[in-house]
């Protein structure tokens, strides 16, 4: 393990953790006497370069880490400065680029039946958010998974004034293969961005803003201390902002350039694993299953999921192939919240209106009490009374790194029977992060279509017209 392993949400896709329960797509075999008809996928985007508030974090550096007279980290704070561009905030990474290009060849080459032989606007659906970190993931998938066009351009001498050649027969030459990006406005995009969309999750968040950053103090005081006599600066202590923006600089040192021997070294092993436990517990209560208003928004992705498939139980054929997703944390884990992947919301967790909406996820048992605290968390004590989950070392199923690291991905790919075989029901397997995992409520680690489809019925109910535009 290295420290690229513990970076939570920044975690780059080669370094996640693999799911629970995981089987690789390369090394499972298609189910005897079936083949793939149609893949739904929802993929965060690529690795990314940190987001303007991050960068602002970061640059205050520039006023503490010069004055430390530590002999040991000399060497590399001397010439440090603070090195992102805010112009370049929240764009996908070149490492972003390559993870996103090798998913789609890879996925080209595991699913013929689904991908090949070329890209083509009707089988393939490419949809994106109108961030560029996601729309340019889509892109770069894309050149991943259709690299060349059935046909090139001759490789005769063709001019302008000779147009002829559009009569001559290609030869065959890799054509970059253009695709079309689907998307839908920034601000007004329920399938994708619906966590900008819900009063409800903005008051929550809101409603957190003042636990989360008394928790994060609290939580960092001790690293700060050490920090302070390791840097050693003149009349200065190391307070929890800074240990907190050191943390953010060993962050995106390590995913965006592989450096672990500066920021990061400010750090013993044990320190790591407690920011990593202090972001994933941040991730946790913003984006996973705290609470309903954290999820249950999701509502129209998944109606969307239980559409495209409920049309193939429905005997329609001219369908795509592939519906492919590509947006954000905030869009992949309330949707693995609402299947339950990754520990449990209830059954219904969207329509009851008091389920048991925060588990142990230690253990996975239900909470003893079944309220929901849905009016977030003012005046609680939190997070001493949650069971959000127990300090490293003990272990957790929550972890940034494996459920939302850059590029993750939730799939579910439908299976039929080859040459429609009667008396053999069309399969859906659950991947994620391309490994299949089970989904809860399968008989068995895949779902018959019937059985996904009732799944996934209860979960997504109550969604009005007006959020599935
Ligand atoms: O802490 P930052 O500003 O990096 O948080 C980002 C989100 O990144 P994450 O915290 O999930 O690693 C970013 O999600 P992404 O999937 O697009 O990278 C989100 O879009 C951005 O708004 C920031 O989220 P925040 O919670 O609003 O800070």
């Amino acid at each position: 393990m290295t420290v690229q392993n513990f970076l939570s949400s920044r975690t780059p896709y080669a370094f996640a953790d693999c799911p629970p329960q995981a089987r690789s797509i390369y090394t499972t075999p298609d189910p005897a006497g079936y083949e793939p008809q149609l893949l739904y996928q929802v993929t965060r985007h690529g690795t990314r370069m940190p987001t303007a508030k991050r960068i602002r974090q970061m640059a205050k550096l520039e006023n503490l880490l010069p004055q430390s007279r530590s002999p040991e980290h000399q060497w590399w704070i001397r010439n440090w400065t603070a090195t992102f561009d805010e112009l370049d905030a929240g764009y996908l990474h070149a490492v972003g680029e390559i993870e996103m290009q090798k998913m789609g060849q890879r996925l080209r080459d595991r699913f013929p039946h689904i991908f090949g032989p070329t890209y083509h606007p009707r089988q393939h659906a490419v949809i994106s958010t109108q961030v560029p970190r996601a729309s340019a993931s889509a892109s770069a998938f894309a050149q991943g998974a259709w690299p060349c066009a059935a046909e090139g351009p001759s490789s005769g001498n063709t001019t302008t004034s000779d147009l002829t050649y559009q009569l001559q027969p290609f030869e065959s030459l890799c054509r970059p293969q253009p695709v079309a990006l689907t998307m839908m406005p920034k601000e007004a995009d329920p399938l994708l961005r619906f966590f900008k969309l819900s009063p409800a999750y903005t008051a929550y968040l809101g409603s957190v803003r003042q636990p989360l950053r008394a928790f994060r103090d609290r939580e960092l005081r001790a690293v700060a201390e050490q920090l302070t006599h390791t840097l050693d600066i003149p009349g200065r202590n190391v307070g929890p902002d800074d240990a907190a923006a050191l943390w953010q600089l060993c962050q995106w040192q390590a995913a965006l350039s592989g450096i672990t021997d500066q920021a990061c070294s400010l750090f013993s092993p044990e320190e790591i694993e407690h920011l990593e436990w202090v972001s994933d517990v941040e991730l946790f209560v913003k984006k996973g299953y705290a609470v309903p208003e954290a999820f249950c928004m999701a509502r129209p992705l998944l109606q969307d999921l239980s559409s495209a498939f409920q049309a193939i139980s429905r005997g329609e054929t001219a369908l795509p192939k592939a519906r492919l997703h590509f947006a954000h944390a905030e869009t992949l884990l309330p949707l693995t919240s609402l299947l339950g992947l990754f520990g449990a919301p209830g059954a219904m967790p969207c329509t009851a209106s008091r389920t048991n909406c925060h588990t142990d996820s230690m253990t996975g048992e239900e909470a003893s009490d079944d309220t929901c605290p849905t009016d977030g968390l003012e005046g609680t004590a939190w997070p001493d009374t949650w069971p959000i989950f127990p300090r490293p070392p003990a272990t957790r199923i929550w972890h940034g790194n494996m459920i939302v690291p850059f590029g993750a991905n939730l799939a579910f790919l439908l299976y039929r029977p080859i040459n429609n075989a009667a008396g053999r029901p069309p399969l859906v397997f659950t991947i994620y992060n391309e490994h299949y995992i089970p989904l809860p409520g399968c008989a068995h680690d895949y779902c018959e279509l019937k059985e996904f489809l009732a799944i996934l019925e209860p979960k997504s109910k109550g969604v009005t017209a007006a959020e599935v535009q």
